[in-house]
């Protein structure tokens, strides 16, 4: 430690418990965009000797958290998530090492760059069954979004086809990521600050928080053992359906090989960890863009224009059309960019104590970049909180010298999103089928006059879209006839 450096600024806080009410619990990226005002896109505060940095420009998020990865890729203990609810079979949340490596390299094999195209067909064929959902029950877009999917992660990890949204699976998985979302937050639950907590026997009162973790403990565990244990069960009987966990179970040594249990746990983790990673978040950004579309019709249209012209009426669009539609792709960047699905990231924590700019970075600092604050910097971003596709072009083509949302929207150096591709290419796949086929417009009210949408945010690791209405119809009876189509198909 370099004696006589400062820490870096940030609110003055009490003895022993620091910042604890300082700190915000809800709508965090909020607050903390607005200390960045009065700190500087650095600010340091301790909760109960814990500290904390927060990091609000890509300058500070690039030099701390990308050069310095191999500092930066560990973290924080959650004793709520990890010792007592069991999600410390999600590598994304155990500490940076060896195990952690394992998990990063066999989840890699199956979601890297040049692998994902292999899901493109699940993809569509997920994405035309949402399209005739949409179809007879357009009212419930939100649940169909979460059925979305739901259906394609089974089917690429598992080989499960989700047909009906009750799926037993699906049902585990999600209340298992409910508890995920809510134990995620650092500071949540106050074991994370004071670990010693965990002892305190469920019956006190007060100790409610032991009782929650019983019940998401028992989930998380279901997620991963039961399709997993199915997968196992259709490869023994000779009908296995490909499935990332198909794939992992066969490359598995035998069954009396001292490596066999290690490896199959890391397997099982390796599945149960794409749903839990890519359900939520995906979902969310699909649920903002629905929203983006009912507040923004002029974008709507030109969208709808420039598929009319590319992919023409009579079939659907795919993987294919992607390079011809620059405006489409515009939307997903701008989906990605206007609303951030985890606006806060995840916590890094730092390995060892380290100096930057003159300050004093301490071993064991929880670091977070605010992802929301960087990619709604108007300096960058001209008027940020609109939907504006036009940003990201030039000339009718993709601008490559505007920020990529991606540059923070993922996540930060060695622990970057792995799931990115895959998420890309799904919400490509899904922004271009429904606008396609369908118009989506605000609600109206008794009189039928159209009302005014906006952008209400749920608070939580994962930020999506407070729960909104939409009309949607298909464009015409020739789209509708398309839709129905693929059914018979
Ligand atoms: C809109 C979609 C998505 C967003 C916004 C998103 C965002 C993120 C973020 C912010 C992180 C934390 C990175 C960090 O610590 O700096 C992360 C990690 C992760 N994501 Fe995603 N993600 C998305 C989709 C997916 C999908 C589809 C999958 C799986 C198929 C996935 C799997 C993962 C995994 C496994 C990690 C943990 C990485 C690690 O700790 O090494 N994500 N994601």
């Amino acid at each position: 430690k370099r004696p006589g450096l400062p820490l870096p600024p940030g609110p003055k806080g009490y003895p022993i418990i620091g910042n604890f009410f300082d700190m915000p619990r809800e709508f965090a990226w909020l607050e903390y965009d607005r200390w960045f005002k009065v700190y500087g896109d650095m600010v340091y505060f301790k909760v109960f000797g814990q500290g904390f940095l927060i990091l609000g420009s890509l300058a500070k998020t690039t030099d701390i958290l990308e050069k310095r990865s191999a500092n930066y890729s560990d973290r924080p203990s959650m004793p709520m998530l990890l010792d007592l609810m069991n999600w410390d079979s999600n590598f994304a949340f155990i500490p940076y090492g060896s195990w952690w490596r394992r998990h990063r390299r066999t989840f890699h094999q199956h979601f890297h760059s040049g692998a994902v195209h292999k899901y493109h067909p699940i993809q569509l064929a997920e994405g035309y069954a949402f399209l005739r959902r949409l179809l007879v029950t357009p009212e419930n877009f939100r649940h169909h979004i979460r059925h979305l999917f739901a259906a394609i992660i089974m089917d690429i990890t598992y080989g499960i086809k989700v047909s009906d949204s009750d799926d037993p699976y699906v049902t585990t998985a999600e209340e298992a990521l409910h508890g995920l979302s809510q134990a995620g937050i650092p500071g949540r639950f106050l074991v994370d600050v004071l670990p010693i907590l965990k002892y305190v026997p469920s019956w006190m009162p007060g100790a409610g928080f032991k009782r929650e973790a019983a019940r998401w403990k028992k989930l998380s565990t279901d997620m991963a053992y039961k399709p997993f244990g199915h997968v196992k069960e259709t490869i023994l009987q000779g009908n296995v359906v490909p499935s990332v966990a198909a794939s992992l179970i066969e490359a598995l040594p035998d069954e009396d090989d001292a490596r066999r249990v290690e490896e199959e746990s890391i397997s099982r983790n390796t599945a149960a960890v794409a749903y839990a990673g890519g359900a939520d978040t995906t979902v969310a950004a699909l649920q903002f863009f629905f929203l983006a579309m009912a507040m923004y019709p002029d974008v709507q249209q030109k969208a709808q224009a420039e598929l009319d012209s590319v992919v023409g009426s009579n079939r659907l669009p795919d993987f294919y059309d992607r390079e011809s539609l620059p405006y489409i792709n515009a939307v997903v960047k701008e989906t990605m960019r206007w609303q951030s699905v985890a606006p806060m990231a995840t916590s890094h924590v730092c390995s060892s104590d380290d100096e930057y700019n003159g300050y004093l970075i301490p071993k064991g600092t929880i670091v977070l970049g605010c992802g929301w604050s960087i990619l709604h910097d108007p300096e960058v971003y001209h008027s940020p909180e609109e939907y504006k596709p036009e940003r990201w072009l030039k000339d009718g083509k993709l601008d490559p010298d505007v920020q990529n949302p991606s540059v923070v929207a993922f996540g930060y150096g060695r622990r970057v999103c792995p799931g990115r591709y895959l998420s890309d290419d799904s919400l490509y796949a899904m922004i271009s089928l429904v606008l396609s086929v369908y118009n989506i417009k605000p609600p109206v009210d008794d009189r039928g006059k159209e009302l005014h949408l906006e952008p209400a945010v749920t608070s939580g690791m994962i930020a999506g879209p407070a729960p909104f209405q939409a009309r949607i119809k298909p464009r015409s009876s020739a789209a509708e006839a398309l839709i129905r189509g693929q059914e018979l198909e």
